[in-house]
């Protein structure tokens, strides 16, 4: 039977659009959403051009462009503008890999996956609007934090969302293969948006055995060159929550070949002050054997990740009512 495709609202549906908006933000919402129907490119095909956005402060640079914060002229819509300068990406011999990131990132539909809403290019540039994370890294925050780590209910809280998006991704036959706090950003609101596709990969059916990723990060079977699959995301995820409880990742050294010899035997410390919980979790992330490592979802219902999530919206509630 054919299924017809679902039309896009119009103006008809704005009530239903803004009914569980806060009563406080309904009058910008619709606004917005009026200007958003009324734009030319609503629900059709159009060529963006740098003339649809006012560009503003610069809120990074990378190795290959600057990222500014901009704004759509005709909603006012705040984005991250991204530009890469295609003689650095051509010099720099990375043109594949800015390919797969957008083929691989404007798919992706989660909500702690950073969107890239659109895409288009000149002769020399190519611009990449994407999802504003105002709170830009977590990796600076994390290095701003008290001790430089994050309490238990924060890391826990972030690490539920960078689960969520991974499996996500894992539905959806992408391995992200590169997690690390630097490729993690944070919205205002303190949510966590993944970022840089650039080193996630296509799974489909075979394994794989190529060498990528971050040396700190890296798995113990990528390590000793052995095919792998998914799972390496739950063994980067296990680094990434200690990094958050710790400060540092836990196999870190001074050269590569002892945090390879650390990796291989598993060799880690956990300081006192962490909680049986968070132990638990790290030490059935990091197991050696990748189909031995808790899920996903194991780790989304894990009782300890439960209770701090809801420890971290106590304190999200605790500090709004200070501010207010
Ligand atoms: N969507 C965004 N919202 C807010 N800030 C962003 C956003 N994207 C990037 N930034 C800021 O811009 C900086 C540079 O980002 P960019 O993605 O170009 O580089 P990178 O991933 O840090 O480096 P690399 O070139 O190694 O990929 C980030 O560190 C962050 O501070």
């Amino acid at each position: 039977m054919h299924k017809s495709a679902k039309k896009p609202p119009n103006r008809n549906d704005l009530p239903k659009l803004i009914e569980n908006v806060p009563e406080e933000h309904k009058g910008y919402v619709k606004d917005l959403c009026l200007k958003m129907l009324q734009h030319p490119a609503y629900g059709q095909p159009y060529d963006w051009t740098t003339r649809d956005f006012e560009m503003g402060a610069p809120l990074g640079r990378g190795k290959f462009g600057r990222v500014y914060l901009a704004r759509e002229r005709h909603t006012h819509f705040m984005v991250a503008m991204k530009v890469l300068f295609k003689a650095e990406l051509q010099k720099g011999n990375v043109q594949r890999q800015v390919l797969r990131e957008i083929e691989i990132q404007s798919r992706l539909k989660h909500p702690h996956i950073l969107r890239l809403l659109t895409w288009f290019h000149d002769d020399s540039r190519i611009y990449l609007a994407l999802e504003l994370a105002s709170q830009g890294e977590l990796f600076k925050i994390l290095r701003r934090s008290p001790n430089a780590r994050f309490d238990e209910p924060r890391a826990a809280k972030y690490t539920y969302q960078v689960a969520d998006a991974l499996h996500y991704c894992h539905l959806n036959n992408v391995i992200h293969r590169d997690l690390k706090p630097e490729n993690i950003l944070l919205t205002a609101a303190d949510d966590v948006k993944l970022a840089d596709f650039g080193w996630s990969a296509h799974t489909i059916s075979n394994k794989r055995n190529t060498l990528c990723g971050t040396l700190d990060y890296l798995p113990p079977e990528m390590v000793e060159g052995h095919t792998y699959d998914d799972s390496v995301d739950q063994w980067c995820l296990g680094i990434l929550c200690y990094e958050f409880l710790t400060g540092g990742p836990p196999f870190e050294s001074h050269n590569t070949e002892m945090t390879y010899d650390k990796i291989r035997r598993l060799a880690l410390h956990y300081p006192p002050y962490l909680s049986v919980g968070a132990k638990d979790v790290i030490s059935n992330l990091l197991r050696k054997s990748g189909s031995s490592r808790i899920t996903l979802v194991g780790v989304m219902q894990h009782p300890w990740v439960k209770k701090c999530m809801e420890k971290r919206n106590k304190q999200l509630l605790e500090l709004e009512a200070q501010q207010a």
